[in-house]
């Protein structure tokens, strides 16, 4: 299984709608992929919080429409990192006025949009995206013809329960899209290596590059197998890193080293 992450530079230089087009065109050149992952955010900038309200798309805006074509167009299946999500009121009468969502898009090979998942944790304490958005509730995987990913964004990295849970629902590859600050680069590293040797499991991370908002992006996007290893890792700047995969791997891993199964805590009943 051939994977391909596109980390985008992001900077306030280019238009959402030029960044978009160049988007759809870096997704159709994967051609040969069998999955490609866009980052978050990229149409605005993870710490443009300022733009959030006035780059707001519904599910279905410009961002689902290029890349649901984009996606067929390659024959892949399409990760497209996440867009901020401008939903209807809850009592429905106006449309657009209910809370924002950092919301992920996952398509199929035929361009039909197979999940959402909105952001869990939302990042920056008392400001930016936390105040903001809304909070996802739901635990998204997706099952793959050959694998089943589970759905993570960015600043959710640093919460394992999640990723415990999302293995717990059979996910064997996470799939991560980032906007991680180049001043964190080394929690980067290592949390996504964490996730992987702690659940056995692939970790696909992929940030952006350039600077918005002020804030430097790591980039350094990441491929860990379930072993830990690193199988790809990218520099600063735009790139596409491109991997192959042995979805089997996750079941031979957690096979010949067990860990998963003794686990005490969490669990009913009691396994000892
Ligand atoms: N966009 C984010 O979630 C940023 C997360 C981050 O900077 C961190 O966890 O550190």
């Amino acid at each position: 299984m051939r994977a391909s992450l596109i980390q985008m530079d992001v900077n306030p230089d280019e238009t959402s709608n030029s960044r978009r087009q160049r988007a759809a065109s870096l997704v159709r050149e994967q051609s040969a992929a069998d999955l490609v992952v866009l980052p978050e955010l990229w149409p605005v900038g993870a710490f443009a919080f300022e733009s959030f309200a006035e780059e707001a798309e519904p599910l279905e805006g410009p961002t689902y429409e290029a890349m649901s074509k984009a996606a067929s167009d390659a024959g892949v299946w399409l990760h497209a990192g996440s867009i901020v999500e401008r939903t209807a009121s809850d009592s429905g009468s106006a449309a657009g006025d209910g809370p924002l969502y950092n919301t992920s898009l996952v398509f199929s090979p035929d361009g039909e949009l197979a999940r959402t998942y909105r952001k869990i944790h939302r990042f920056g304490f008392d400001r930016g995206e936390a105040v903001l958005m809304g909070a996802g509730e739901e635990l998204v995987s997706v099952r793959l013809p050959e694998t089943t990913l589970g759905l993570a964004t960015c600043y959710d990295l640093r919460f394992p329960e999640l990723f415990r849970a999302l293995t717990d629902a059979g996910a064997e590859m996470f799939v991560i899209p980032a906007g991680w600050p180049e001043r964190r680069r080394s929690h980067w590293s290592l949390l996504a290596r964490a996730r992987a040797v702690e659940n056995q499991a692939y970790v696909l991370a992929c940030g952006t590059a350039g600077t918005h908002a002020g804030v430097e992006q790591a980039g350094h996007s990441v491929v860990v197998d379930p072993w830990g290893e690193v199988l790809a890792e990218a520099g600063a700047g735009e790139e596409v890193l491109t991997v192959d995969l042995d979805p089997a791997r996750v079941a031979a891993t957690r096979e010949q080293f067990p860990a998963l199964k003794d686990r005490l805590l969490g669990l009913e009943p009691p396994r000892r």
